[in-house]
C-alpha cells in the first residue's frame, strides 16, 4: 500500500471529500434508527406534533444519507480512476526503461497481465477502501454504542453474533486468499496460451492444430473455473451463515424483549432500532470480510505491480558522452552467457571490422550468430571483454548516440500498427517523403509502396499481417536504411527475397551506403560472397576469417557448408 501513498497525494482533493462524505453518509445512517425510536414513542403516546416533527427530521436525514453516499461514490471513483491511469502510465514507462533480458525474464504477457489486470485489482480496492474503510469502522463502532445504549441489558447478545460471524468470517478468507492468488496465476496461463496461439495462427491452421489448441486452452481455462468455482462456493457457504446469525441474534432479542416488557414498556419502541443497530453491524463485519479478500487479492496484484517498478534496469547507460562514431566495430576477447544459462554462447570472440567494410557471418544454427549482432546492439553485455564501437566501448556510449549509430533489422522485424511513414518515422522523426524513397529505392520496396494507393501514407495493420513475409522483410530493411546509420545489421533479413531483389537490394546498399559498415548474417553463402571479411562461428567460438576465397582454402566448416549449398543448387537445376 505504501506505493500507493504518493498516488493518493496527486488526488488530495478528491481523497478528502471521499473520506468527509463518509463520515455524514454514517451518520445518517446510524441517527435514523434513533429518530424512528423517538417517533415509535410519541406513537404509543398519541403525540402527533413529535411524530410529525421528528418525521420531516427523518426525512432530511434520509435524504442527506443519499447525497453522503452520491459524492462519496463520485470521488472515490475519481481517485480510484486517476491512481490506475498514473500508476499504469508509471509502469508502461519503466517497462520502456528495463534492459532486454530483464523484459525477457518477466516475459511479455506476464508484464501485459501486470499492466492490465494487476492494476484493476488495484483500481478495485481503492474504490472499495474509498467507500468502505472509513465506513465500516465507524459505522461498526457507531452501531454497537447505538445498540448498547438503547438496550444496556441485551449488549451480550451482540458480543455472541458478532464472535460466531468473525469466527466464520476468518476461517473462510484464510482459504479464500491462498485461491485468490491462485487465481492470478491461472489468469496468466489463460492469456500465455491464447496469446501463443492467436500469435501463431497460421502455422496452427496450416498444421490443423485447432483441436490440439482446443484442449491446452480448456486445460487452463478449467484451472482457471475450479478456483473461481472454489471461491464463489466459500462465498455461498458464508452467506447464510452470518444471515443465520444475525437473525438467531434477533430472535434472541425479540424474545428477551418480550420476557421484560412489563418492566421495561420503553423497550417495545426500542426493539426496532436495537434490530437496526444489530443489522448495521452485521453489514459492517460482512463488508469487513469483503474488503479484506478484495485487499488480499489487490495486495498480490500491487506486489507484482511493485517487483516492476523496483526493478533497476540490469543494463545502465552513461547520460552523456560522445554523440558520434564511426562504424569501426572491434571484438576483444569476448565471452557471453544468456542470463540463467551455465554455459558461454560465445567464447573468446575478437574481431575487428573497419568503418565502411561489410562483414558476412555464418555458422550451423545455434553457433552463435544472432547473439554476436545483439551484443553489437547492446541487447546484451558480455562477461567478459570489451566490445567498441567507433574506438569506444559501447558501455561508455549513450543510449542515443548507440541508436543512432547502429541499425538492427532482424529477420521478423516487428512493424508497427499505422502507417508506413509512421513506422520510418519512429527511426527519423523528420524523415520527408524524398528521403522516404530514397530508402524504399535501396530496400527495393519502392516498387510495391508506390503502388499502394496511399503510398507511404499506406496503413500497416496490426502485426503488419496485411504484407507479406518479403514484404515486410524489405519494409524492414527500409526502416533500417532511412537514417543513413554508421552500423547496418541485416540479421537474415533477406531470407524471405528472392535472388534477384536479394542481388538489387545489395547492389543498392553498395552503392547508396558506401560510409556504412554492413554486417550480414545468413545462411547462405551467396548472400556474403562478396563481403570484405567472413566470420565462421562455430559453438561460439570463431572457426574461421577471412574472404570467400581465403576461407575456402583455409577453413573445413566453411568448405563444408558451401559444398552443401552448391549441390543443393546444382540438385535443383
Ligand atoms: N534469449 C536467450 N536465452 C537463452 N539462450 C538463448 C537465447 N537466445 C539464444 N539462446 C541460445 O544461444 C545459442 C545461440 O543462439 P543464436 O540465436 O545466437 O544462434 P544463431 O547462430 O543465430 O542461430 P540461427 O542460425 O538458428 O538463427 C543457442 O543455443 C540458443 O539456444
Amino acid at each position: 500500500m505504501k506505493r500507493l501513498i504518493p498516488y493518493f497525494k496527486r488526488y488530495r482533493r478528491d481523497v478528502w471529500l471521499a473520506l468527509l462524505s463518509v463520515i455524514v453518509l454514517v451518520f445518517a445512517t446510524l441517527w435514523q434508527p434513533r429518530l424512528l425510536q423517538v417517533i415509535m414513542n410519541a406513537i404509543i403516546k398519541n403525540d402527533q406534533t413529535t411524530v410529525l416533527y421528528q418525521g420531516m427530521l427523518l426525512l432530511g436525514l434520509a435524504v442527506l444519507g443519499i447525497i453522503g453516499g452520491v459524492v462519496n461514490t463520485i470521488y472515490s471513483a475519481k481517485v480510484a480512476l486517476g491512481v490506475a491511469t498514473d500508476l499504469r502510465a508509471d509502469l508502461y514507462a519503466k517497462v520502456q526503461t528495463l534492459a532486454f533480458a530483464d523484459v525477457e525474464k518477466f516475459s511479455a504477457s506476464n508484464l501485459v497481465v501486470r499492466m492490465t489486470n494487476d492494476i484493476n485489482q488495484v483500481q478495485q480496492i481503492v474504490m472499495a477502501s474509498f467507500q468502505q474503510i472509513t465506513r465500516i469502522p465507524l459505522l461498526f463502532i457507531g452501531a454497537f454504542i447505538l445498540a448498547v445504549v438503547t438496550m444496556p441489558e441485551q449488549w451480550w447478545v451482540i458480543i455472541v453474533m458478532m464472535l460466531l460471524i468473525v469466527a466464520a468470517a476468518v476461517f473462510a478468507m484464510r482459504r479464500m486468499t491462498v485461491y485468490f492468488g491462485q487465481t492470478q496465476q491461472d489468469i496468466e496461463n489463460v492469456n500465455t496460451v491464447a496469446r501463443e496461439n492467436l500469435m501463431g495462427i497460421r502455422v496452427v491452421k496450416s498444421f490443423v492444430q485447432e483441436p490440439n489448441e482446443i484442449r491446452k486452452f480448456s486445460e487452463k481455462s478449467d484451472e482457471l473455473t475450479a478456483v473461481t468455482a472454489k471461491i464463489g462456493y466459500w462465498f455461498a457457504i458464508l452467506m447464510p451463515i452470518f444471515f443465520l446469525t444475525a437473525n438467531l441474534a434477533v430472535g434472541v432479542a425479540v424474545y428477551l424483549v418480550g420476557q421484560s416488557i412489563t418492566t421495561h414498556p420503553g423497550y417495545l419502541a426500542a426493539i426496532t432500532s436495537f434490530i437496526s443497530y444489530l443489522m448495521q453491524i452485521l453489514y459492517a463485519v460482512i463488508n469487513g470480510g469483503f474488503l479484506m479478500t478484495f485487499a488480499a487479492r489487490a495486495f498480490i496484484s500491487i506486489g507484482r505491480i511493485d517487483e516492476v517498478l523496483a526493478t533497476e534496469p540490469s543494463m545502465q547507460y552513461v547520460p552523456d558522452g560522445t554523440d558520434h562514431v564511426s562504424g569501426e566495430i572491434s571484438f576483444e576477447h569476448v565471452t557471453f552467457t544468456y542470463p540463467g544459462d551455465d554455459r558461454p554462447t560465445l567464447r573468446d570472440v575478437s574481431f575487428t571490422v573497419p568503418a565502411g567494410s561489410m562483414l558476412g557471418i555464418v555458422g550451423a544454427t545455434g553457433s552463435g550468430k544472432t547473439t554476436l549482432a545483439q551484443l553489437i546492439a547492446r541487447l546484451y553485455d558480455p562477461d567478459a571483454g570489451q566490445i567498441k564501437i567507433g574506438g569506444v566501448d559501447v558501455r561508455d556510449l549513450p543510449e542515443k548516440t548507440l541508436r543512432a549509430t547502429v541499425a538492427y533489422v532482424l529477420q521478423r522485424s516487428t512493424l508497427f500498427s499505422g502507417t508506413i511513414a509512421g513506422n520510418l518515422r519512429q527511426v527519423k522523426p523528420d524523415a520527408q517523403v524524398r528521403q522516404m524513397q530514397w530508402a524504399a529505392n535501396v530496400a527495393q520496396s519502392a516498387e510495391f509502396i508506390e503502388r499502394l494507393p496511399q503510398t507511404y501514407d499506406a496503413p500497416v495493420e496490426e502485426r503488419s499481417q496485411n504484407f507479406s513475409g518479403g514484404q515486410k522483410q524489405r519494409l524492414a530493411i527500409t526502416r533500417g536504411v532511412i537514417a543513413n546509420p554508421e552500423i547496418l545489421i541485416l540479421d537474415d533479413a533477406t531470407s524471405a527475397l528472392d535472388a534477384r531483389s536479394e542481388k538489387l537490394v545489395q547492389e543498392a546498399l553498395d552503392r547508396e551506403l558506401k560510409r556504412t559498415t554492413t554486417i550480414v548474417i545468413a545462411e547462405k553463402i551467396a548472400s556474403i560472397i562478396r563481403a570484405d571479411q567472413i566470420l565462421v562461428l562455430d559453438n561460439g567460438r570463431i572457426a574461421g576469417q577471412g574472404t570467400h576465397q581465403t576461407l575456402l582454402q583455409s577453413s573445413a566448416i566453411y568448405q563444408a557448408i558451401y559444398q552443401t549449398q552448391k549441390a543443393r543448387e546444382e540438385g535443383l537445376k
